[in-house]
């Protein structure tokens, strides 16, 4: 099973301008999560400082029981080695063919021989897509292949952890969902904790367990995907609809004055961009047919059938509806178009459905170690 990853009070600063600060959240192991926000709201930064690569000014970041941002030198070595990252562009050496790509952390990092090289290097282009290209040079292959080359290179130190940097950038829509079927399939026969950074709005509603947001310094929300998906936050349905109309302006963040003159105009019939508002909670995408049942999934959903009564209505009926009838009998929860019997009724409890800030991480993403789910008192 994958790390899990406690990110507490994390901030970062460059000199005088902050990139973000006390950012709380926990990547529960083995699920995949999808941080979203503009551009240079940082991201990569994120990323960086969650490998040790950059030094937060506060806060922890705590794997396995090592706190990355304090540790010695020597823990942070040990600790990275639980990492696979894969950056934009797959960061691959131009002069080497894939296989000797793929092969260079295993021959870097660990003392095993050629014939053990040969047979891990073999399989992880295999598992990604690549068999047969081992000889081609990156500056030979497309893109999306690119990126897959750079996968396979993060898979063979089998990472608990997998970072991935912005996967859509330079692909088109249907490549991208390609890379996201293979994240999915990967997670499904790894068990890896997953964390990927994009803009990318399909990728984000259909992909993630768990999304969080980074804007205007702060971590928005993090929590399960329905959350995200059916919130009322302006800068959450203005980013994941793709629209001009709302908080988040061509630089950054726009002032009081210039929404109210933009909201002017959008009332005037000026096209906010975007597509139609896109409204609801899409399924969720799954490993291809014949592989493993993803473990983290089976996870989550014990996990958030515990802290369903304290999520957002919405994000509630969203997560109800997914469920098998007999998953819902399971749980003890039903749609809400079902006439609740009195018991459902008196466990219902108020729950706020426009959540500012960040969801409590204690409720939202931590894991439960054991035990048997409470009976769902989402259910009215
Ligand atoms: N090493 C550095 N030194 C100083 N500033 C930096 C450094 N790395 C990043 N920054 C700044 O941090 C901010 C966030 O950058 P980052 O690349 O993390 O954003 P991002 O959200 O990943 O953006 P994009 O989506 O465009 O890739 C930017 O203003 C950038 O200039």
């Amino acid at each position: 099973m994958g790390a899990e990853v406690v990110i507490e009070g994390l901030t970062k600063s460059f000199g005088r301008q902050t990139i973000w600060r006390d950012v709380t959240l926990t990547l529960p192991p083995g699920e995949v999560s999808v941080m979203l926000g503009p551009s240079g709201t940082g991201k990569s930064v994120f990323l960086k400082s969650m490998i040790g690569l950059l030094k937060p000014d506060r806060g922890k970041c705590v794997i396995n029981g090592v706190d990355i941002v304090r540790c010695s030198e020597h823990k942070l070595y040990e600790t990275r080695k639980l990492f696979g990252v894969l950056f934009q562009d797959g960061a691959l050496f131009g002069s080497m063919n894939l296989y000797d790509n793929v092969a260079f952390p295993l021959r870097e990092h660990t003392k095993k021989s050629e014939t053990e090289i040969r047979r891990i290097v073999l399989e992880k282009l295999e598992m990604t897509g690549l068999a047969g290209a081992d000889k081609k040079l990156p500056g030979e292959i497309s893109g999306g292949m690119r990126k897959r080359a750079g996968l396979a290179r993060a898979l063979v130190l089998d990472p608990e952890i997998i970072l991935v940097d912005e996967p859509d950038s330079g692909l088109d829509p249907v490549r991208t969902t390609y890379i996201s079927q293979l994240f999915l399939d990967v997670n499904a026969q790894i068990d890896a904790t997953f964390l990927i950074v994009t803009h990318n709005i399909n990728l984000a509603r259909t992909v993630p367990d768990n999304l969080g947001m980074l804007f205007r310094k702060e971590l928005v929300m993090f929590g399960p995907r329905e959350v995200l998906l059916t919130s009322e936050e302006p800068v959450v349905k203005q980013f994941l609809n793709g629209r001009m109309d709302g908080p988040i302006g061509m630089s950054e963040e726009k002032d009081s004055a210039t929404i109210a003159a933009e909201r002017a105009m959008f009332e005037a019939g000026h096209h906010a961009g975007g597509v139609e508002e896109v409204v609801g909670i899409p399924p969720q995408m799954q490993p291809a047919p014949g592989l493993p049942t993803r473990q983290g999934a089976i996870r989550r959903k014990d996990r958030v059938m515990k802290i369903l009564h304290k999520l957002p209505d919405a994000a509630q009926e969203g997560i109800i509806a997914s469920l098998s009838p007999e998953e819902q009998r399971r749980y003890g929860v039903y749609p809400r178009t079902t006439t609740p019997t009195w018991e459902q009724t008196v466990e219902t409890q108020p729950v706020p459905s426009h959540h500012q800030g960040q969801l409590p991480t204690g409720e939202v993403a931590r894991l439960p170690r054991s035990g048997r789910p409470e009976q769902g008192p989402g259910a009215r």
